[in-house]
């Protein structure tokens, strides 16, 4: 029994790491067994084949550690650096345990191939320190995975689960999270295969297989995704059990399991601990988690600051172009944007409009042509690179993170220039004067703890234009931002992004159906209609206009070539 207990705890270490990158991370991953077969056969081989003592031991350790986060790293590359979906990077770590099985076949003598390698030299030790090693390495990595996932940094594992794309636009680097979180999960599947492989002294294809791969994901589900200890308990109850039981019920307990994995997951999607968490907060009805205060902190200008007039427009887009296949949906697009000038454009539905802004904020969006921010070519990089260089965007939809508090998607937002802690949460935002003045005025500075699906649409849109301005763009995007808001909140808004341009020297690109509202604040107005600019000028030239007019009106037109 205490044999089974000790592999358990070594698999349980597995478990939380694959909760890290699925329930936090939000990567469905079938690949944790692989690394736990790399550094189980790290000790194997050099164990069997090099030789035996501590020094030997610190090799393979070191091996598996280093070989295991080698493939991860190239692993996370292929599933994460290439814009590819969910689906496809799941399937590349699904392919990833057939590869490292069929290496493990193909090794012959040297890895034992489909028999593996037992009776290697090993440290015979008694079950019970066998089983505190396994346990204090259980209980250390938890610690460290519960003390990462409550940091700062772990708030931005969820906000990338919950909503990559915006992540994204506030200059989060995504790809590179995940693939140091991928890197860094692989080290501690690995140094628990080593562990595993010492004290069993049996390796074999298995350990490293599709179906172990599997089996974490299913003890996390039922333990409780982004719970963290929910798949460490239901790793130690179920592998037990299932050792027991194959013994006593040799085929049938694969089915129990396969049975209690389908009902938990059609009766209780979030697995078992929240159920178990609900049952402590009755029986303990005092110990109430207390809400966490956070203050408002001015920053100190990390070099965008107010922008001020120089030779160099803040945006200069030059024939731009974007098709999809033979849909030409923008031609040749060429415009400026000035310090301190709020730039409006306008255009019948379907006429651009948001791909031109997609164009502006990610290199990768357009066909043809040049965007330079601030004088630097954004080039064909991601949105980070847009917002490293001034870029702001805001969307037509509200999007924002659900349960994140306001407090969170602010820090969330200053990520790129302030970062986060891996250890601990911050009591305190530190945002520019820009966004501080949002807050204040929508009135989210009193609401900095709530959750933000619990605002008002008006504060929701608030909240993001506060978010956008947390990153200190000179160039804001804002698409449609008073769309579903009430005319006082219009106002609200109108004033705000009059003072971002006065007191601040923002260029502001603003996407509005709301002509009225276009009037009161543009210094300038391009018109867009069928991809093509129909007309660019002031606001009065455009409203008089009767090409703007019959394009509204929903008259065939002839758009300039
Ligand atoms: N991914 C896509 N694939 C194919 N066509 C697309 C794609 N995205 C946009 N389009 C087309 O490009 C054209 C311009 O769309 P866009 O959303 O930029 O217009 P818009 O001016 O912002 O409209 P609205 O005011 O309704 O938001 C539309 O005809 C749209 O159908």
């Amino acid at each position: 029994m205490t044999n089974i207990l000790i592999r358990t705890l070594f698999l349980a270490t597995v478990a939380m790491t694959v909760d890290i990158l699925w329930g936090y991370l939000g990567i469905l991953t079938f690949g944790q067994s692989a690394f736990f077969g790399i550094g189980a056969y790290a000790c194997g081989l050099i164990f069997t084949h090099y030789g035996f003592g501590p020094g030997w031991a610190l090799a393979a350790l070191t091996i598996g550690i280093a070989s295991a986060a080698l493939v991860a790293a190239a692993v996370g590359w292929l599933a994460f650096f290439h814009g590819v979906s969910p689906l496809y990077a799941s399937i590349i770590t699904l392919a990833l345990p057939i590869v490292v099985t069929q290496v493990i076949f193909s090794g012959g003598n040297f890895t034992g191939s489909s028999s593996g390698l037992s009776g290697f030299p090993t440290y015979y030790w008694p079950l019970n320190i066998w089983f505190w090693i396994a346990g204090t390495f259980l209980v250390l990595t938890t610690t460290a995975g519960w003390l990462l996932v409550r940091s700062d940094f772990g708030r931005v594992f969820v906000a990338i689960r919950e909503n990559e794309e915006r992540c994204a636009y506030l200059g989060v680097p995504v790809s590179r999270i995940k693939i140091m979180l991928m890197i860094a999960s692989a080290a501690v599947a690995s140094a628990a295969g080593f562990g595993y492989a010492a004290f069993s002294n049996v390796v074999a294809p298995e350990l490293a297989g599709f179906q172990l791969g599997t089996e974490f994901l299913i003890w996390t589900a039922l333990g409780g995704r982004g719970t963290l200890l929910g798949p460490v308990f239901a790793t130690i109850g179920i592998d037990t059990m299932s050792s027991w039981l194959s013994g006593t019920l040799p085929f049938l307990w694969k089915l129990l399991t396969g049975v209690a994995f389908v009902a938990v997951i059609v009766l209780l999607p979030r697995g078992l601990a929240p159920i178990v968490g609900n049952m402590m907060r009755r029986l303990l009805p005092t110990r109430t988690a207390a809400t966490r205060s956070v203050t408002l902190e001015t920053a100190t200008s990390s070099g965008r600051g107010r922008v001020d007039e120089g030779d160099v427009p803040p945006l200069r887009i030059a024939a731009l172009s974007r098709q999809y296949g033979s849909l030409k949906v923008l031609q040749d697009v060429t415009m400026v944007g000035h310090v301190s000038e709020l730039l409006g454009i306008i255009g019948p539905n379907g006429a651009g409009k948001t791909t031109l802004m997609r164009c502006i904020s990610d290199g990768s969006e357009r066909s043809g042509g040049t965007v330079e921010v601030n004088g630097v070519d954004i080039g064909r990089g991601a949105p980070q690179r847009a917002v490293a260089l001034g870029i702001g965007r805001s969307f037509q939809n509200t999007s924002l993170f659900d349960t994140l508090t306001v407090a969170e998607c602010l820090m969330l937002s200053r990520y790129r220039i302030d970062g986060a802690p891996l250890s601990h949460r911050r009591d305190s935002v530190v945002l520019p004067e820009p966004a501080l003045d949002i807050l204040r005025a929508t009135g989210l500075d009193q609401r900095l703890g709530d959750e933000t699906r619990f605002l008002s649409h008006g504060m929701k849109r608030g909240l993001e234009l506060a978010m956008v301005l947390a990153t200190e763009p000179s160039v804001l995007l804002l698409d449609e931002p008073t769309a579903g808001l009430t005319r006082a909140e219009r106002m609200v808004i109108g004033d705000v992004l009059t003072r971002l341009k006065v007191t601040f020297g923002m260029c502001i690109i603003l996407i509005e159906h709301d002509l009225d509202f276009v009037r009161e604040i543009s210094d300038r107005v391009v018109v867009l209609h069928q991809g093509s600019m129909l007309m660019e000028g002031t606001v009065e030239e455009v409203v008089a206009s009767d090409l703007v007019k019959a394009v509204y009106a929903g008259h065939q037109t002839e758009t300039p070539a």
